[in-house]
């Protein structure tokens, strides 16, 4: 449904450079970057500030031209087509709102479906879903600029739906919106997910957006893809670490184990961080056999935490 290969995008920014000079500088927003998403899929775009994500969703959706490199959309050229594009891609920016701030939610829409030319039907259809599943109902016959951030949102994301689309790009589609209303657009998106095949494409810097709806995540850095796979593997990457958390039958003094490193005593309770692609059998055998062991388990990485290190470790490196 998405294919990049090898794609560039490079801005030029003119700086200053002494009191009358000007420079210019060439900025690679994306560098070089290849994957391809399947029918279906939902995958997770992630990465710091100004690592290049909406730049690459901007190439996507034909808004942007690459520099270099080759795009298709559902069978498309986004920059060459973008206008038949639109009609197979939905897009919802967290930041901004695609809707007429002055007209009721049911206007925007009305006009919607005659700009994506969708049949009556299928888009009575369409709509009564989202007003159902979204919660709508109270809320199509005023104007956008009344409604709450969260409220808009959802209506948003309606929106987007209307005409069908194959591919759905969403850039921080949870954004400064409570845990009930998160909780709700997710669901919503699961929904379509798995009863349309809508492919998703999901931009945000909300780890348990990624957590609950994504089966792939990539994660670019500087411009490149520096991790494409599930998450389980972004976990075992990297310097990620899991604890052990023990229970002993008294307080003692910490715990020294080869490969594991205490983090935290309190009481008979410690914590121990080992790293996450090694096996924590041998440790808990030792532990059990050298110490007056009560109770034991492990807790996998905070993905937040994962994520983390990893975009600190690659601005150091
Ligand atoms: N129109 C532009 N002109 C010049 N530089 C640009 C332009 N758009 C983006 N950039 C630069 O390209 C780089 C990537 O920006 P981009 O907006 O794609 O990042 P992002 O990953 O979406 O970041 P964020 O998480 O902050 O939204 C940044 O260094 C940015 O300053």
């Amino acid at each position: 449904m998405i294919r990049v290969e090898n794609v560039v995008k490079t801005f030029t920014v003119r700086t200053r450079a002494g009191r009358f000079r000007r420079e210019k500088t060439e900025v690679r927003a994306v560098d070089g970057i290849d994957f391809t998403v399947r029918g279906g899929e939902v995958v997770g775009y992630i990465g710091p500030n100004g690592a290049g994500k909406s730049t690459t969703i901007k190439m996507l959706t034909g808004i942007l031209v690459p520099s270099s490199g080759r795009l298709r959309v559902a069978g498309l050229d986004p920059a060459r087509e973008r206008t038949r594009l639109a009609r197979r891609i939905g897009v919802v920016f967290g930041q901004r709102t695609t809707l007429w701030w002055d007209l009721p939610l049911r206007d925007s829409y009305a006009l919607m479906r005659r700009m994506y030319r969708v049949p009556r039907d299928r888009y009575r259809e369409n709509l009564d879903r989202c007003v159902e599943l979204l919660d709508l109902a109270d809320l199509l016959d005023r104007p956008v600029r009344q409604l709450s951030l969260g409220q808009r949102m959802r209506g948003d994301i309606a929106a987007a739906l209307l005409h069908d689309p194959r591919v759905l790009y969403l850039d921080e589609p949870t954004i400064g919106l409570d845990v009930v209303s998160k909780a709700r657009v997710r669901s919503f998106l699961r929904a379509v997910n798995t009863e349309q095949g809508t492919t998703v494409l999901l931009t945000t810097h909300d780890m348990t957006d990624i957590e609950q709806l994504c089966s792939r995540v990539m994660v670019i850095d500087h411009g490149r893809l520096v991790h494409d796979g599930d998450l389980r593997g972004l976990r075992l990457g990297g310097h990620s670490e899991r604890t052990l958390v023990v229970d002993l039958e008294r307080e003692l003094p910490p715990i020294r184990l080869e490969g594991a490193r205490t983090l935290r005593v309190e009481g008979p309770r410690q914590w121990l961080a080992f790293p996450a692609t090694a096996s924590a059998a041998p440790l808990v055998a030792e532990i059990a056999a050298r110490f007056p062991l009560v109770d034991l388990s492990i807790r996998e990485p905070a993905i937040e935490d994962v994520i983390a290190r990893m975009y600190a470790d690659r601005a150091v490196g």
